[in-house]
């Protein structure tokens, strides 16, 4: 609670700080249409009583007042709604939602990509800034309206007292409005599962990558049932909760329709019974009938209200997320050079809501300006070693040290700008070449002669050089650019990978996949070289995983993984003679190469 009122309460301050005279005049309009209100109900009350008098001054004069009075509510109302609605927009699109955008990249870790609470949460936050700002305004604009009520209550209790019992008859419709909003909050928390599955799904189904798959397997039609499902569910959930919240107003408003009819009915018969005048009557119609239009329109604006509690959880929850995140990420800078090496000790790792371990109790050194490969069959644990490595996910148990520093304190930041990775998944950057190429660091991504050294560090300067604009050449069919190849695709991920002059710590995981033998063995034998430079200059550890032993017998040293542990560990020798596992797939490989037969660890 203490925590809602103090987000509303930061972001009025920010409201000012983005524009004070506007925020200024919001404000000074609430207060002026409330006292114009005040006015035209003292207004209406002097005009009856006058025309009983029949005083013609006094009643021109009230209804003078009275017509200038109301005039400055609506008028003023309008202009006040246009103001709010301009601030929350901007405060909204170009604050909040930046942050709420800040957040999400600044978490410094992968894991909460894979956290469904997370991703429901930002579900429900993505893009409602201006729900948010609007809702704080709205909070002061109900505020407004429930005091006009109170000031209409106590014109009605001074015709007579038992009308203030009419404020009775409007908590029904206040209390059951909630009703709706509350469940339509749980019916899309409930639902946002289900809202990604389908995206997920629809962007399968219009991915061009995904599309020859599809194609050749006939799954759309299953796919797109699936898309269909889904939607329906949502859909289903969140329509039960609108019909629950329909009938509950419904209610609502009928009991107080019932007390505001009671009431008149009790006025008329008092000036039946001649105990009222026609101008209690009169005054008693006009405002027990604003008073049912005043209830509509602040329980109207508790809507936005409603609106802006339901993301504003979820903003909290991800702020607090992204704080827990970020203390994780403040330490120690890295290390100039890398003198001893990388250390994991007893490492272990499950990802989230899985029941068994990725890497279990892996104890092994990495020493520095070596170049390590690890293998291991499919799922043995070789990209989640190289995701703990650089920091991207927590150790469940267990440490890396970096020259005897835990990696947990140093400044993840300042690590992962001392790594260059390259992986199996790499970015496929739809942008220029320059830049699909020049964020390999951030810091020189116009530096046109470093990426130029990058595209010939991978092999990859031809392909830029057949392209019709060289570097500033669009990529991307789909937005009008030329679409690579796969292997073309991958040699720009290498050189994006090679942007980081001298990295501490170098991965390329399956780096070559996509490429044919001649043009994995020409990069392996570039990157070698690339990798003793490294090396020489910050005692660099390069660290390939790959399925193709052939390419990895010139490592320092090989480490085999099975099933999340390390089974076997030495240089390429060493391992041949302990004829295991290693030498057993190697001679396997050498035997299919020769057949033309891919084999491996599996
Ligand atoms: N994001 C994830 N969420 C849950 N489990 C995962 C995730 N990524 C990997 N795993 C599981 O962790 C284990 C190790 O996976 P990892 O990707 O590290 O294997 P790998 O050796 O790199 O496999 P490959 O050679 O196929 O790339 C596997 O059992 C895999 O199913």
């Amino acid at each position: 609670m203490r925590q809602r009122f103090e987000a509303w309460l930061e972001i009025f301050r920010r409201s000012w700080r983005l524009d004070r005279r506007m925020s200024a005049s919001v404000l000074g309009l609430l207060v002026l249409t409330n006292a114009a209100f005040l006015t035209g109900g003292l207004a209406l009350r002097a005009l009856v009583n006058a025309a009983i008098d029949r005083d013609l001054r006094a009643v021109l004069l009230a209804a003078g007042l009275a017509a200038v009075a109301w005039a400055v509510v609506d008028i003023g109302f309008l202009v006040e709604q246009e103001l709010r609605m301009d601030i929350s927009d901007r405060l909204g699109m170009f604050d909040l939602d930046e942050e709420i955008q800040r957040l999400v990249a600044g978490i410094p870790t992968l894991d909460h990509l894979e956290n469904p609470q997370y991703l429901d949460r930002l579900e429900l936050v993505r893009g409602q800034g201006s729900v948010l700002v609007q809702a704080c305004w709205a909070l002061l604009y109900s505020a407004s309206n429930f005091l006009r009520v109170l000031i209409t209550l106590v014109l009605l209790g001074s015709v007579h007292p038992a009308l203030f019992g009419l404020a009775l008859f409007a908590l029904p419709p206040l209390i059951l409005k909630r009703v709706g909003p509350a469940r339509a909050r749980k019916a899309q928390l409930a639902a946002a599962e289900t809202a990604r599955l389908e995206r997920h799904l629809f962007g399968l189904l219009t991915d061009p990558r995904a599309a020859p798959e599809l194609r050749i397997t006939g799954s759309e039609a299953a796919l797109a049932r699936q898309v269909e499902d889904a939607w329906r569910t949502e859909g289903a959930i969140e329509t039960r909760a609108r019909y629950i919240g329909a009938a509950a107003t419904a209610l609502g408003w009928t009991l107080f329709m019932v007390g505001y009819v009671a009431g008149l009915f009790y006025v008329v018969y008092l000036v039946a019974r001649g105990e009222r005048t026609i101008g209690d009557l009169v005054l008693a119609v006009a405002l027990a009938g604003q008073l049912r239009s005043q209830f509509e329109q602040a329980i109207s604006q508790t809507a936005p209200l409603f609106a802006g509690i339901a993301a504003l959880e979820p903003f909290l929850w991800l702020r607090r997320y992204a704080e827990r995140k970020a203390e994780g990420g403040i330490g120690g800078p890295a290390p100039d050079r890398l003198d001893g090496g990388v250390r994991l000790q007893d490492l272990t790792f499950r990802y989230p809501g899985q029941d068994r371990d990725a890497l279990s109790g892996v104890t092994l050194d990495l020493p520095a300006g070596r170049v390590v490969a690890v293998v291991g069959e499919h799922g043995s644990g070789k990209t989640t070693m190289v995701k703990l490595l650089t920091g991207l996910y927590q150790p469940s148990s267990g440490t890396i040290r970096v020259d005897d520093v835990p990696l947990g304190e140093l400044d993840l930041t300042a690590w992962r700008a001392a790594c260059a990775a390259v992986f199996q998944d790499f970015g496929r950057y739809r942008t220029t070449v320059r830049s699909a190429v020049g964020v390999g660091d951030a810091g020189r991504m116009d530096d046109r002669a470093r990426i130029s050294a990058a595209l010939a560090a991978a092999n990859a300067s031809a392909i830029v050089e057949a392209l019709p604009h060289g570097l500033d050449t669009r990529l991307g069919q789909e937005f009008g650019g030329v679409e690579l190849s796969e292997g073309q695709w991958q040699r720009v991920g290498l050189a994006r990978g090679a942007m980081r002059e001298h990295p501490l710590l170098l991965v390329l995981d399956e780096p070559t996949a996509a490429l044919d033998a001649t043009s994995e063995y020409e990069v392996f034998q570039a990157q070698h070289d690339i990798s003793r430079a490294h090396a020489a200059a910050r005692g660099t550890i390069t660290l390939i995983v790959t399925h193709r032993f052939s390419t990895i017998a010139m490592a320092d040293l090989i480490v085999v993984l099975h099933d999340g542990r390390v089974v076997e560990q030495g240089d390429h020798a060493t391992l041949m003679r302990a004829n295991g596992r290693y030498a057993e797939t190697f001679r396997l490989q050498q035997e299919a190469g020769a057949a033309g037969v891919g084999v491996n660890l599996d």
